[in-house]
């Protein structure tokens, strides 16, 4: 239906803003080189102000960079308006026009661009019966659920047929069950009309269940590209690893290196790690351990004393003092498990592949 989905490429883009406050320049984008492959779909996710969606509009045409070049497949695109850019836009507040209905919503880009009353007919049909509306033709946009006019909004976008999507955080004026259900659909229509589509957000679970590559921004730099796996498991550094999920952070220095493997002391005992990647003997080194990559046992890599212990129904959610680091435990189905009790002593125990060094 759709015509060839197109990659995006960004080198060197910067995009600098005056700062209201102190009147100083700023960059809200800093030299961000990103390559989206065709057909992914690919979220920004980041703190509030990140610049992820100055990124986003910089991609739509929006605003222009200060810096760098934007590509759409091979052409660069920085001096198109944003209608010659082949690229629709999915807003977070929906953007449709109150007075017509969904039908008329949907056709307006296609009656703009003059196709055949015939034409246009077909393809809205088409597209609406993807996004699940149809038999919802006549009605008026305020008729309609929060769910309903953002799939309008899809549909609008949709059907003029762009090689590119984009979406500025399009669920987050709905409630949170919703939300999950939407952003499903969201990626099974992506994927069926196998389209590129960049999406910002910040709720780390959207981008984790959306995304093939997620692109880590903070303070308009981009920190981290990847899978989600990657993300989780191979963190750049502690911005990412504390954004993504949740981490424990254990200082250390590394005292023993054989390939790939290694020893750490950490708090004067020994701690052996699977990979240790390019740090030397003598560098300082920080363990990136999930709680959930983490068991309490009588025996183990670090002694510690239990501060907190919490029956949470699917885990025991435990928090404990290891020398000076309150390190976070989740032990997943805990019904036959040893619980332990606040003052207890035991061990952090885990697996030597399962920790990251950063
Ligand atoms: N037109 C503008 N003039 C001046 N500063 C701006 C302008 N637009 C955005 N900014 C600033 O640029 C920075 C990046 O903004 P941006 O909207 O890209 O962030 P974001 O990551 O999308 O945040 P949020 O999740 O809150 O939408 C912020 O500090 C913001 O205040």
């Amino acid at each position: 239906m759709l015509k060839e989905s197109k990659g995006i490429r960004l080198e060197h883009i910067s995009k600098i803003y005056q700062d209201p406050k102190t009147g100083k320049d700023f960059k809200a984008v800093d030299d961000a080189n990103l390559v989206i492959e065709p057909g992914s779909f690919v979220t920004l996710l980041g703190p509030s102000g990140c610049g992820k969606t100055t990124t986003l509009r910089m991609i739509a045409g929006f605003e222009s960079p200060d810096e760098g070049e934007i590509y759409l497949g091979d052409q660069p695109i920085n001096e198109l308006t944003p209608n010659k850019r082949d690229t629709a836009m999915v807003f977070q507040s929906y953007a449709l026009f109150p007075h017509y209905n969904v039908f008329d919503n949907v056709a307006y880009g296609l009656k703009l661009r003059k196709l055949d009353k015939k034409v246009i007919h077909d393809k809205v049909m088409e597209i609406l019966d993807l996004v699940e509306l149809s038999g919802m033709e006549g009605r008026m946009t305020n008729q309609l659920s929060g769910g309903q006019q953002q799939r309008v909004a899809l549909a609008r976008a949709l059907v003029v047929e762009p090689s590119v999507l984009l979406f500025d955080e399009p669920l987050s004026n709905l409630d949170a069950k919703l939300r999950v259900s939407m952003r499903t659909e969201i990626r099974n229509i992506q994927q069926r009309v196998g389209i590129t589509a960049v999406y910002v957000t910040h709720d780390q679970s959207e981008a984790m269940a959306l995304s093939d590559q997620i692109i880590i921004m903070n303070k308009g730099v981009v920190s981290q590209i990847g899978t989600p796996q990657e993300i989780y498991y191979h963190p750049a550094d502690e911005f990412v690893a504390d954004f993504i999920g949740e981490a424990n952070f254990l200082r250390g220095r590394l005292v023993q290196k054989d390939g790939e493997k290694g020893v750490l002391s950490i708090d004067n005992h020994d701690v052996e790690v699977d990979d240790i990647g390019s740090f030397e003997v003598g560098s300082d080194c920080t363990v990136v351990l999930r709680p959930e990559a983490a068991v309490l046992a009588p025996e183990g890599q670090l002694p510690c004393k239990v501060v907190m212990s919490c029956f949470m129904g699917e885990y025991q959610n435990y928090h404990v003092m290891a020398g000076d680091t309150l390190v976070k435990i989740t032990d997943f189905n805990p019904k036959h498990k040893r619980i332990y009790r606040v003052g207890e002593e035991a061990f952090v125990r885990f697996d030597t592949c399962d920790v990251h060094i950063i």
